[in-house]
């Protein structure tokens, strides 16, 4: 479940005050979700999400929410955040740093068809150029300096084949870099739990919260190891020709993007193995880590180490 912050109707009644949204009709808690909590809030005017967020602090906040209002403004599918009266995207709710967004249709998609593995790939490049002129920049909390530490925690609890593994993975990204390739907005964590598509049409991008400056490649990385991934972590090589051609469709990868293409999927798959390690390992209070097996992400990584053939 992912209701951590109770709200009653009449904190959100006088929360809601501070809007120009009309009289609260209803309230309901979302079960999906992980980090934050998520209510479906529907007005005499509509139909928002409100999340509640429980890690992230207030300052912290408007780099994402102006993200998401910048991407929408620009025709990505995305929710758009809603100002209040005093043009804030975000103010604390039942002590927490709370947001209204625009509700999307569409669910996601467990089991995605190559046609919908074209239109995530579309809709990414869509939004790596429309990230173009945003212009505040943020740091990526989970690259090499965070992967490398984190690794040094979690060695001790690991098997010590698994451990090399890693070990050797961490060293083997240390010896490339990455300087040269586009970078800009990235999603960071474009899963399918993290897309609501209307058939094979995406509905919109949700969870905007790693977000941050990067190489534009890498994010179609990430993407493509989950959503081209079979049960036994190999790649379905017809769902990630698809992603590739939809996102190239919109935005060609250069020659130097393409020769780095395979370094990028083994950092995609690294960064993932690596946090799924540390939350099995080391698991926070009231975390749900049950979803998350590390297993998945080192047989990505273990493939990626072989393959000869990236789609391209
Ligand atoms: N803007 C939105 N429109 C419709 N549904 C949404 C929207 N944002 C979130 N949801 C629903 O809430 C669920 C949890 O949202 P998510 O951002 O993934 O939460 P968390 O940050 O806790 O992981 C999603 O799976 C989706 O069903
Ligand atoms: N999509 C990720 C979860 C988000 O990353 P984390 O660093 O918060 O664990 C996954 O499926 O592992």
């Amino acid at each position: 479940m992912s209701v951590y912050t109770t709200v009653t109707q009449a904190e959100l009644e006088s929360w809601l005050a501070q809007y120009t949204l009309g009289q609260l009709v209803e309230l309901k808690g979302i079960a999906a979700g992980i980090t934050n909590t998520n209510y479906f809030v529907t007005t005499t005017q509509g139909r928002y999400v409100l999340t509640l967020f429980e890690t992230l602090k207030l300052e912290e906040l408007p780099y994402y929410l102006n993200l998401m209002s910048h991407l929408a403004r620009h025709g990505v599918a995305c929710p758009a955040p809603v100002a209040d009266r005093s043009d804030r995207f975000v103010s604390l709710l039942a002590g927490k740093p709370a947001c209204l967004v625009s509700c999307l249709s569409g669910a996601d998609v467990a089991a995605p068809n190559p046609a919908q593995c074209r239109a995530v790939g579309v809709m990414m490049a869509d939004m790596h150029l429309a990230g173009d002129t945003y212009p505040a920049r943020m740091a990526n909390p989970r690259g090499p300096a965070w992967w490398s530490a984190t690794a040094q925690v979690v060695y001790p609890h690991m098997d010590a084949a698994d451990a090399a593994m890693l070990h050797e993975e961490v060293a083997f990204q240390s010896e490339h870099r990455f300087d040269a390739l586009p970078t800009g907005v990235i999603h960071a964590d474009l899963f399918r739990d993290n897309v609501l598509f209307d058939g094979d049409s995406v509905a919109g991008f949700i969870d905007f919260y790693y977000a941050c400056n990067d190489v534009l490649a890498y994010d179609l990385a990430i993407a493509l190891n989950d959503w081209c991934a079979l049960p036994d972590g190999d790649i379905d090589g017809e769902r990630a020709r698809a992603m590739l051609a939809g996102y190239q469709s919109v935005r060609p990868l250069s020659d130097a993007e393409k020769a780095a293409w395979p370094v990028l999927l083994r950092a995609a798959g690294l960064r993932f193995w690596t946090s799924r390690l540390y939350d099995k390992y080391l698991p926070q209070a009231g975390e749900l880590t049950f979803t998350k097996d590390p297993a998945q992400f080192q047989r990505v990584v273990a493939l990626h180490r072989q393959r000869q053939d990236f789609w391209l």
